[in-house]
């Protein structure tokens, strides 16, 4: 035999019943089926009877809806007179019945729980018979069986009655048959209900007391998810749960089935499979008593709780004192408050719970009360309030004598800027649940399903500043990467906001990059870069990456506030890590703490890997004693490619038609830009020297630098085409070539300038746009190591940024 529940969507309209009928007779053998009032129905009856309790005479017409909207399901089920005409006899006097106590508590304004019960179970006793008939089953009234007792104002199911009631009716049972859910009845006789989610209470404890061997559950979902898909749209449906990971799953948050249901079917080792009554063809979630370890997950699902408050009691007169507990337990548990989750340190100087935040005043008031002296002799010191919050919780039975579990949970929310505020684990190590901010929520769900690979994929998701030279590329090595990095590393980038220098733009779906920067144009609110961090703040999306394309200082100055709200932080722009180095040592420190990253690979040769190999010679305990580099791109192609037919002004020009050069050439021509890295690749290296240490001869006379626009600049710059051409000459003539170099010491200072290097310097081959870092250590004392490449030009660097991009991602 199987016990089938359909649920109130699933039985919702004359069509969606239709649908139940294909499922049934698709069934072999016995049937049970158990069904809920038709959607939506129980609520209006309560919603009814309150009007009526408040003397609204409403009511009556919220009533007369009712029946009628029952009355167009019968006449559309059953078209043919006769039969039409035996079903509405047979519900005409439960219609009745809920004119006559609506009237009556209209009459004496009051609403007992007696009649609240009678009325609220209306709906099951209405859609079962009107079902039974439609289905052709037999017609239980499960009132008659299975009977309930009130224990702390709550009402719970006699098992040992019902299942001897049950029982005894079995050989009634027919090939088809069916119960209301939902409704039971007392000792007395008197109606009452399982409760909200009671109808898969029903079905359970029916499969129970028949040695069902399947209970299925029939609902509008597929099963149960590893998350709550409204939020995480990468949930997928869980095909086996043990009935411990069920029970812990639907406690939580994850409304497939009514926690009770489980046990009843537990204890008879009955299997639940959970079905869409819109979908019968999904396999669905199979529950049972068999805990998989090899090849599963740690974790299977996780689940949340909404509109909970946090209440903490503190106070040192606590510690060592028996009874504390019982006293604040007992004292919620007569006011009838549901304890969500509970969590005391080992030192006993506080107790925190979760509570449904309806119940915290009252809660409040409890507490007080039971512990009034205590309070006034500031033996509890504080009852905290925290409202606002929720409960996440991470469950599988492959948790247990797993290590690290918790150390990847707290780290993944952790370093995505997710405060916890209290957290319970019990001994079965089944669940791990933790309260954080409400506002956390979707955030906390989504790196926890990504760092227990629930999602096939990581997702970053960035906020770009700057579409000039390097961010353009960048976004087109956004667009074309994209599936690669999918299928490849799992991770999947989405640029979800874009800013230039006065407008910018967000989608938290992900801008296409192929048309952003075009709808930044078109599209963008008008904001300066501040509003833009702002709003990323705001929009508080996990893994989160602020990317900088920018050669300005204001965007620079925003790194610090972005850490601290733990975005990590891509850069190609130099100016932050070469202030000052407080500056600096600030921003890797705050993105250390805040477990987030701080990378700016191509501040140092665009593309190639500098910083990287040097930290990594620092971390594994190397002493860098000094570095010799040729860093500006610009310059290199200068020194480079002026010709006697190629004067200085015009391949100055060219350097920027080439993308070369920063967006002012005359960062690169004063030696700014070297100057820069030098003190990047100082710092890396373990030197805390500032921009007043360094050297700097700057490429061209300063009196150029100092003229008041950047067109008068490149107007009268033609005047050292001669001298520049005659200084090159000079040195060709000894064979030698001019390089505009840096060198740095372990003393901690540098220089920056021009010099002339003889065909055996390292120097002398370096061509184009290329830059050259050799450095010497310990290790590479008689040889330095060295590294050589492309410099400078947009691609290079929009590869090296989208590479520091995916390293924050760490795949
Ligand atoms: N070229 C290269 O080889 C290398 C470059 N870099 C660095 O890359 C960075 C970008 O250079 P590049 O692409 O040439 O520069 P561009 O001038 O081409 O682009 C700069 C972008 O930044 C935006 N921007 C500037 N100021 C602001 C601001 N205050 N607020 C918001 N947006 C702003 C601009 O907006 P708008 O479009 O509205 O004007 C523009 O889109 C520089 O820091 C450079 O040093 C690093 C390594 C190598
Ligand atoms: N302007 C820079 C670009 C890279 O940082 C250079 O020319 O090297």
């Amino acid at each position: 035999m199987k016990v089938l529940k359909f649920g109130g969507t699933s039985v919702g309209t004359a069509e969606n019943i239709k649908k139940v009928k294909e499922i049934v007779e698709g069934q072999k053998g016995q049937i049970v089926v158990v069904v809920s009032a038709f959607g939506g129905i129980t609520d209006r009856l309560i919603r009814a009877a309150h009007k009526a309790a408040e003397g609204n005479p409403v009511y009556a017409t919220d009533i007369d809806n009712i029946i009628d909207d029952h009355l167009q399901i019968i006449d559309t089920l059953f078209p043919d007179i006769a039969a039409n005409t035996a079903i509405r006899n047979g519900v005409e006097p439960i219609f009745d019945e809920l004119k006559s106590i609506n009237k009556g508590v209209f009459l004496i304004r009051e609403l007992s729980e007696k009649s609240l019960a009678s009325i609220s179970g209306i709906g099951e006793r209405l859609s079962s018979k009107i079902i039974a008939a439609y289905l052709g089953a037999r017609w239980f009234d499960s009132r008659l069986y299975i009977k309930t007792f009130v224990e702390y104002g709550r009402v719970h199911a006699d098992l040992v009655y019902t299942y001897k009631h049950l029982r005894e009716i079995q050989p009634q049972l027919a090939d088809l048959s069916l119960f209301p859910g939902f409704i039971s009845s007392n000792a007395r006789g008197e109606n009452t209900t399982l409760g909200r989610g009671g109808s898969d209470y029903t079905a359970s404890i029916l499969a129970s007391a028949f040695d069902a061997e399947m209970l299925e559950i029939w609902t509008d979902v597929d099963g149960f998810m590893t998350a709550d898909p409204k939020v995480i749209s990468r949930a997928y449906c869980i095909e086996h749960l043990s009935y411990a990971e069920a029970m812990e799953l639907s406690h939580f948050g994850a409304k497939v089935i009514y926690p009770p249901t489980i046990l009843p079917v537990y204890q008879k080792n009955i299997p639940i499979t959970i079905k869409n009554t819109f979908n019968p063809s999904a396999p669905g979630t199979l529950i049972n008593g068999r805990q998989e370890t090899a090849g599963q997950r740690q974790i299977k699902g996780i689940s949340s709780i909404k509109s909970v408050s946090l209440l903490t009691i503190q106070g040192i007169g606590m510690v060592g004192v028996s009874g504390i507990s019982m006293r604040l337990f007992a004292s919620l548990a007569a006011k009838n408050i549901n304890v969500i989750l509970i969590s005391q340190a080992s030192s006993e100087n506080s107790i925190s719970i979760v509570i449904d935040s309806s119940q915290t005043e009252l809660a409040k008031m409890a507490i007080e009360q039971e512990f009034k002296r205590e309070l006034s002799e500031r033996h509890i010191s504080n009852i905290i309030i925290d409202n606002e919050m929720a409960v996440v919780a991470i469950v599988g039975e492959n948790m247990k004598h797993t290590t690290g579990i918790a150390g990847l949970l707290f780290n993944s929310v952790g370093k995505n800027g997710v405060n916890v505020y209290a957290i319970a684990q019990g001994a079965s190590e089944l669940n791990i649940s933790f309260v954080i901010k409400e506002k956390d929520i979707k955030k906390a769900l989504n790196v926890i399903h990504e760092a227990f690979f629930l999602s096939d994929y990581s997702r970053l998701n960035l906020f770009l500043v700057g579409k000039g030279t390097v961010g353009s590329r960048l976004i087109h090595k956004i667009a074309t990467q994209r599936d690669k990095l999918i299928k490849n590393n799992s991770l999947k980038i989405r640029l979800v906001g874009l800013a230039g220098r006065n407008s910018m733009i967000f989608d938290k779906e992900g801008l296409d990059p192929n048309t952003a920067i075009e709808k930044l144009e078109k599209e963008g609110t008008p904001g300066d870069v501040s509003q833009f961090r702002d709003k990323i703040i705001e929009m508080n999306m996990a893994n989160s990456v602020f990317v900088d394309c920018s050669a300005s200082d204001e965007v620079a100055s925003l790194y610090l506030s972005l850490l601290e709200a733990n975005v990590s932080v891509v850069t190609a722009n130099k100016i932050a890590s070469s202030s000052s180095y407080e500056t600096y040592r600030k921003l890797k420190e705050t993105a250390r703490k805040k477990g987030v990253k701080f990378f700016y690979e191509t501040n140092v040769g665009a593309g190639l890997p500098i910083i990287a190999p040097i930290n990594d010679l620092v971390r594994s305990g190397e002493k860098i004693l000094k570095m010799e580099a040729v860093l500006s791109g610009t310059l290199n192609y200068i020194v480079n490619s002026v010709s006697e037919k190629k004067p200085l002004s015009q391949v100055i020009i060219e350097a920027k038609e080439k993308g070369y050069s920063e967006p002012d050439p005359r960062i690169d021509l004063s030696g700014t830009d070297v100057v820069r890295k030098a003190l990047i690749l100082a710092r890396e290296a373990g030197y805390p020297l500032e921009s007043s240490g360094v050297e700097v001869e700057p490429f061209v006379p300063q009196q150029y630098l100092d003229l008041p626009s950047l067109d008068l600049f490149l107007e009268k710059i033609a005047e050292l085409d001669i001298t520049f051409e005659k200084r090159r000459q000079k040195a060709l003539a000894e064979n030698k070539k001019l390089r505009y170099a840096a060198h740095m010491t372990a003393n901690g200072k540098a220089k920056v300038g021009l010099i002339e290097v003889d065909h055996k310097h390292p120097f002398f081959d370096l061509e184009g746009s290329n830059n050259i870092v050799l450095i010497w250590s310990e290790h590479y004392f008689e040889h330095p190591m060295q590294i050589k490449g492309y410099g400078a030009g947009a691609d290079v660097t929009a590869a090296g940024v989208l590479a520091d991009i995916i390293k924050v991602a760490n795949v």
